[in-house]
């Protein structure tokens, strides 16, 4: 699979995580924006060298973990308090260790935090640096261990005190989270131990110049190049336009296929949303994008029309950038099948 220019992205990150480290990074963008291509390139880049250790745990890959699953898909047991992942072998991303005799059952969250602690000193004491990587973090949302009488704790919150700690305080480790769910970044970006402990970076749509610099090495044409400008934000849908021009499908039906899908997805959704929502309230969002590609989200974001913008966010036709306070289609073809709709 081809990868296409991310340039500053990957400049970005790749230094990023050779600075000392100071805050949580929360990697965040439109869905498909391509945040873990970017993240495995910087991986693949780097794993080569002797200094840094990666601990990439992949959340996408399974459905939402309960807490044993957690467990396993973090931990692995070797007489090595961190070893290399078998199943991602080619990338040379590590898991952290726990003894043989280690019982998963009848956890607390102290003990796992401290073979989190124990792999993370181990590597440091080798006199690595460790990088810990999460994908979709939010999926460890419902996990809770036992309070020991004090009631359930939310692993994730008791997470980002512990991330807090090994980035802020100790400076030992890199934490990185990525997630593509912006209501998720909304509740941390306002979350009370993440202030001032935590950093955010967008990976975005593709930029004009990028995408047309590909197309002109793909073999487009300069007519095909500036239509496809108008409507293109998302790099697999370039590799898409690729696929189907070799399929003998041209640059506008794609992108007119396209645009109906999306507006019959859209239409599907408004016709069959919960009974709560207010489909005039939907409307009212929509047609603030009539002339718009972006809104500043105080233009939305009122009481009255909440759950509805909610509805629109997580179904993945707005992309809610909390840290520019912005809104906007979450691609240009999804602006497109909007405009239709409205
Ligand atoms: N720079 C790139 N070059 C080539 N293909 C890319 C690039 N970035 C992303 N893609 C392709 O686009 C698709 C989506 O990418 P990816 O899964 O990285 O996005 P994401 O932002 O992490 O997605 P999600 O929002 O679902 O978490 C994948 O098929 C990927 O191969």
């Amino acid at each position: 699979m081809k990868f296409y220019n991310r340039e500053k992205e990957l400049n970005y990150l790749k230094t990023y995580v050779q600075l000392e480290p100071n805050s949580i990074l929360f990697v965040y963008g439109p869905k498909s924006s391509g945040k873990s291509t970017v993240m495995l390139r910087v991986i693949e880049e780097l794993s080569k060298r002797e200094d840094l250790i990666f601990f990439y745990y992949d959340l996408r890959k399974y459905a939402t973990p309960t807490k044993e699953e957690f467990l396993k898909i973090f931990f692995e047991k070797s007489d090595k308090k961190y070893l290399l992942n078998k199943l991602e072998i080619n990338l040379g991303i590590c898991k952290f260790g726990v003894e043989e005799n280690f019982d998963f059952n009848n956890l607390s969250l102290n003990d796992v935090f401290d073979k989190i602690n124990e792999s993370i000193n181990a590597v440091v004491k080798d006199g690595k640096k460790p990088v810990l990587i999460i994908d979709e973090l939010q999926k460890l949302k419902n996990i809770y261990f036992n309070g020991n009488g004090k009631g359930d704790k939310s692993l994730l919150s008791e997470l980002f005190n512990l991330f807090v700690h090994l980035t802020k305080v100790r400076h030992l480790c890199h934490v990185i989270c990525l997630t593509s769910d912006t209501l998720f970044i909304d509740e941390i970006y306002r979350n009370s131990t993440l202030k001032n402990a935590s950093e955010y970076y967008l990976i975005d749509w593709l930029r004009k110049g990028s995408i047309r610099n590909i197309l002109k090495e793909e073999g487009f044409n300069e007519e095909e190049i500036n239509y496809c400008l108008d409507y293109l934000s998302l790099p697999y849908e370039i590799s898409q336009l690729i696929n189907n021009k070799k399929l003998g499908v041209s640059v506008e039906e794609t992108i007119k296929q396209w645009i109906n899908v999306e507006a019959d997805g859209l239409r599907f959704l408004i016709a069959n949303m919960p009974e709560d929502l207010d489909e005039n309230k939907i409307n009212e969002i929509l047609n603030k994008f009539k002339n718009n590609i972006k809104v500043r989200d105080y233009e939305i974001i009122k009481r009255d029309l909440i759950k509805e913008v909610k509805f629109l966010i997580e179904n993945e036709i707005l992309f809610y950038d909390v840290i520019n306070g912005i809104i906007k289609p979450t691609s240009i073809i999804e602006w497109y099948a909007i405009k239709e709709v409205i």
